[in-house]
């Protein structure tokens, strides 16, 4: 072999080395970037609760893989995963990228399918709504997951990079499309758990909260304004003559009418607040954040609610329909200051206290009406 062939044969093996250089660093880059996908997986399956699984998807991927933006859009009609992730509502703060729209229709504007995820350049029209607004101003690229069920898109997971070129159309999605399904089927079988778990905390017939939830959330609630030195107002409310409701038109009527007073009071409130019903005939609101003022205008709001509400009743012999009205008396109290030196629960049975005392001052009054405790 001649020197000039020699060389020439040393330059494609220099060559070749190098490929394969690159090849084997590639290789050890995806053997880790599995790893850390399969870590990730993991951990997923073993999240403790939907607060832990949203928080792990918010967080552990934009880690593991220097996303820069990483958004959770789960479709929430009837606002129950609000209400379960605002159960422990400290941790609320820690869902930046959380998405809960009650209405699947940013989701449809974004997704062409329910199953492939969709790679490409970001489109402020299409995909605005996905991310944070101060948050989607750099984005240049974007994967997203469609997450469904049985079919149906039930929310979405988001990637958006400052780098146009990281998610581009037509690049394989095979491990994007597993992360879909594995995220889709996780967060299905939270939210079951959470309802699991929600059941044993709503009262059967009215669909608000019981008794035992509103004891636990009362002594979150009061540390929180403790905390924050934010006002903190009950109300209590019972429904005015509601044996001769029972006696006249019978137990179901009765039952009805709880029914739709649990709605009417859930009607006027705002997502943080908490209705529940404390016993028999009668409902126990929180008021976070709400200064006597408020506390009394939303009580008034409730009172008249239930003062405007018709129901109907049918005569089991006859047929007849009759309409009936109903009122309700509600006593309002508000965490008080000079009690401080009581521990929560302490608090919370002054304030249930106060907020009864007030209820029978209502009664006593003449019904139909609010009256504040005695401070
Ligand atoms: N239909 C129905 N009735 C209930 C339920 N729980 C309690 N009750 C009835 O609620 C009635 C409460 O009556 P009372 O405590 O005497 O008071 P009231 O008739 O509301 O009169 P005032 O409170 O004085 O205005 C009782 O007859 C209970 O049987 C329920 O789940 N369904």
């Amino acid at each position: 072999m001649d020197s000039r062939a020699l060389q020439a044969l040393q330059t494609e093996n220099h060559a070749l080395r190098q490929q394969l250089q690159s090849l084997l660093h590639e290789a050890r880059l995806n053997e880790d970037k599995m790893r850390r996908f399969d870590q990730l997986e993991h951990q997923l399956i073993g999240a403790d609760g939907l607060l832990d699984l949203v928080t792990l998807l918010l967080t552990g991927y934009k880690q593991a893989f220097a996303i820069d933006q990483v958004a959770l859009t789960l479709v929430d009609p009837e606002q129950e995963l609000s209400r379960i992730l605002s159960f422990d509502s400290g941790a609320a703060h820690a869902l930046a990228g959380l998405h809960l729209p009650e209405s699947p229709e940013a989701l449809e504007r974004a997704y062409t399918s329910v199953s492939q995820p969709q790679l490409g350049r970001f489109d402020p029209l299409r995909h605005g709504a996905l991310f944070a607004p101060d948050s989607s101003e750099r984005i240049a690229s974007v994967a997203l997951l469609p997450l469904n069920r049985h079919g149906q898109l039930i929310g979405g997971l988001h990637f958006g990079s400052h780098d146009a070129s990281r998610y581009e159309a037509g690049t394989g999605t095979q491990l994007l499309e597993r992360l879909g399904h594995v995220v889709a089927v996780c967060l299905e079988s939270a939210i079951n758990q959470e309802r699991l778990k929600l059941s044993g905390l709503t009262d059967g017939l009215t669909g608000v909260y019981n008794r035992r939830f509103f004891e636990h959330r009362c002594l979150i609630e009061i540390a929180q304004a403790r905390r924050y030195r934010h006002p903190l107002a009950c109300l209590f409310l019972d429904v005015d003559r509601f044996k001769s409701i029972n006696d006249l038109h019978g137990h179901p009527m009765g039952d009805e009418v709880l029914r739709c007073i649990g709605q009417l009071i859930q009607g006027q409130l705002r997502a943080g607040d908490t209705v529940a019903r404390y016993g028999g005939e009668e409902f126990v609101v929180l008021l976070p954040q709400t200064s006597a003022e408020f506390a009394g205008e939303i009580a008034e709001r409730i009172r008249s609610s239930v003062a405007e509400q018709r129901f109907i009743s049918a005569h089991p012999g006859t047929g007849n329909r009759q309409e009936i009205a109903v009122s309700s008396s509600i006593g309002l109290a508000m965490l008080t200051e000079g009690a401080s030196a009581h521990d929560a629960n302490g608090l919370a049975a002054l304030m249930v206290a106060a907020a009864d005392q007030a209820l029978y001052q209502a009664k006593q009054g003449g019904r139909n009406r609010v009256v504040f405790a005695r401070a």
